[in-house]
């Protein structure tokens, strides 16, 4: 008999949900819901680094984006689901209450950012970040040293800190602070109170310090000396965690009517979007699974024996089992990829968009197809005039650092350049520079796992630019110098969670041969050009001298 896997899979603009035959792979049906509050700009302060999303916006997205599935599947779908499973983006916690209950639901947060999801994105928590760095390097051992060394305003506890520093409303009422990815699986099997509330692997131990050998997360001591305000957080967290091929529990009838499912459908624990991505890429040690879109994810995996004891400096992390059972997952990625690229559209677009917008010529529908145009339009017409230009025929170079950096060696203070401007460096020259220069940052993170002696002979890549961008993809493979292969799924990060959920619903023994018959296939593969790789190597030496003029020499 048929049986499906739901795979369900949080973006940072959207959530995508994927019905997939377990036995084929088949993608049978799919569909995405933007999260309404965000897309109108609520709760955010880009200017100050400020992200964040409401519960609500991740709940009713939800049930919309599984009611349009029902719309597409095959009759009688829904009772052949064997179970689901969740990806979100993350570093994304947020308070809750002695309760359980995410502190922007109550009535009195309702409208409170600080009350609400922190956004991977959000850099408020720099200063806290340093914070964590400097206390880890004085203790013994050094809690960050399976997270590269360096903590990241972008996670967990910097962000937990920073708003409790800044809200005393939410301080007063916070009893601990929960992943976006933990929260889904909680609040769909009515385990959100702290008495029953369970974590996945994958985000303990690449962004709260949890690790095995230290019997879970840091001790009280290490939190207080970073602030007393701290005091009994971390000992309200679970010890154990769990991999996603495991069930957190069975859907409760509230979310079983809400979705359309059976009462008691398993729900696995879940993971960071990039991690169940690259299950569905097949990821596996030596091959680097990139999820390219807004910012980059990179995944590798490795035996226990082939790393032993080796702790990887300024990635992500290392984590026992984020990824595959029984496989360290390794972590790394960059800030701003795709961001980059947008930043720049709107930059040339900013004041033309504004004259049309104001503009008589038009009338009010003319307007309106003409900025759309802008908008669809400028990174293509721009990768098209790049692309007749020669690998460092302009001069220009540039850094890719303008949302920080995340790795190597996490640093959100550092800043974006572009260098060697002339008077005839028009728009194509930057923006080829700009694409060279998110190649390049990638290209620092291959280097970092090689020279850690962590193998990267091939890349996978999947995420949007994966299939946007002919321009991007060929740069990349001729400044890494490597073959890149694209997969095929539209939808990789829910596919990797249907997997999952195929695992957690007995539909398949173990991941692995969940992922034989379900993993997706390469469409494409770009392979590099000689000889622009060769130019792209003296390049890269121009890219690093000027990262380190930025960073003083940190890069
Ligand atoms: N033609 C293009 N060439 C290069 N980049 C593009 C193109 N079109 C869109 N992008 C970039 O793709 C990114 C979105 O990637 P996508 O994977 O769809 O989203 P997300 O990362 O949110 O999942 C944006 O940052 C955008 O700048
Ligand atoms: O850092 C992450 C995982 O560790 C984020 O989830 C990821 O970068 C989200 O990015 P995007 O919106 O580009 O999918």
């Amino acid at each position: 008999m048929v049986s499906y896997a739901l795979g369900l899979d949080y973006g940072s603009d959207s959530v995508r949900a994927l019905l997939v035959n377990t036995a084929t792979g088949e993608e049978v049906a799919s569909s995405v819901v933007n999260y309404p509050r965000w897309s109108q700009g609520l709760y955010c302060e880009s200017a100050a680094d400020q992200f964040r999303q409401h519960p609500l916006d991740y709940l009713e997205s939800l049930e919309q984006a599984v009611a349009q599935l029902w719309r597409q599947a095959p009759e009688g779908a829904a009772e052949a689901v064997v179970g689901l499973s969740f990806d979100t983006t993350g570093s994304t916690p947020v308070a809750v209450d002695a309760q359980g209950v995410a502190l922007a639901l109550r009535p009195e947060f309702a409208d409170n950012p600080n009350a609400m999801f922190v956004l991977w994105k959000d850099h408020t928590a720099v200063k806290e970040a340093a914070e964590f760095t400097a206390a880890a390097a004085r203790s013994e051992p050094n809690y960050l040293k399976y997270e590269g060394g360096i903590y990241s305003s972008e996670w967990y506890w910097s962000k937990a800190l920073h708003v409790m520093r800044k809200d005393s409303a939410v301080r007063d009422a916070v009893y601990m602070w929960v992943e976006h990815c933990d929260w889904m699986s909680a609040v769909l099997t009515g385990t959100t109170h702290p008495s029953e509330f369970r974590m996945g692997r994958c985000a303990a131990g690449h962004k709260v310090m949890w690790h095995e050998s230290w019997g879970g997360y840091p001790p009280n001591d290490f939190f207080v000396s970073v602030d007393p305000m701290l005091d009994g957080l971390a000992s309200r967290l679970p010890t154990d965690t769990f991999t996603s091929d495991q069930a957190v529990g069975g859907l409760t009838q509230e979310w079983a009517s809400k979705l359309g499912l059976p009462v008691g459908t398993p729900v696995g624990f879940s993971a960071f979007d990039c991690h169940m991505g690259a299950v569905a890429a097949n990821v596996q040690p030596g091959v680097l699974t990139k999820v390219m879109g807004t910012s980059t994810c990179d995944i590798t995996i490795a035996g226990y024996e082939a790393l032993s004891e080796t702790c990887v400096r300024g990635i992500c992390g290392q984590v026992d089992g984020s990824v595959i059972p029984g496989m360290v997952g390794l972590e790394a990625g960059q800030s701003a990829f795709g961001d980059l690229y947008a930043w720049f559209k709107n930059l040339i677009n900013g004041p033309a968009k504004s004259i049309i917008a104001a503009s008589t010529a038009l009338n009010e529908a003319g307007r309106a197809a003409l900025l759309q145009e802008l908008e669809d339009k400028t990174l293509v017409e721009l990768s098209r005039a790049a692309s007749a230009l020669a690998p460092g025929q302009s001069g220009v170079t540039a850094l890719d650092w303008v949302n920080g950096r995340r790795t190597p060696d996490a640093d959100q203070t550092v800043a974006g350049a572009i260098a060697g401007l002339k008077m005839g460096s028009g728009a194509p020259e930057v923006f080829r520079a700009l694409v060279e220069a998110t190649a390049f940052g990638a290209r620092a993170i291959i280097e970092r796992f090689r020279a850690e002696g962590v193998a990267v002979d091939s890349v996978v890549a999947i995420g949007g630019i994966s299939k946007k961008s002919d321009f991007v993809m060929q740069t990349c493979a001729d400044v890494w110098n490597c073959p890149i292969d694209v997969l095929d799924s539209e939808q990789s990060c829910a596919l990797g969670a249907a997997i999952f959920a195929a695992v957690v619903g007995g539909a398949h023994a173990d991941v692995a041969s969940a992922q034989r018959a379900m993993g997706s296939k390469v469409c494409k593969t770009y392979e590099p050009n000689t000889k622009a790789a060769r130019v792209y190597d003296q390049l890269y030496t121009r890219y690093q001298s000027l990262g380190e003029f930025v960073d003083g020499g940190q890069s």
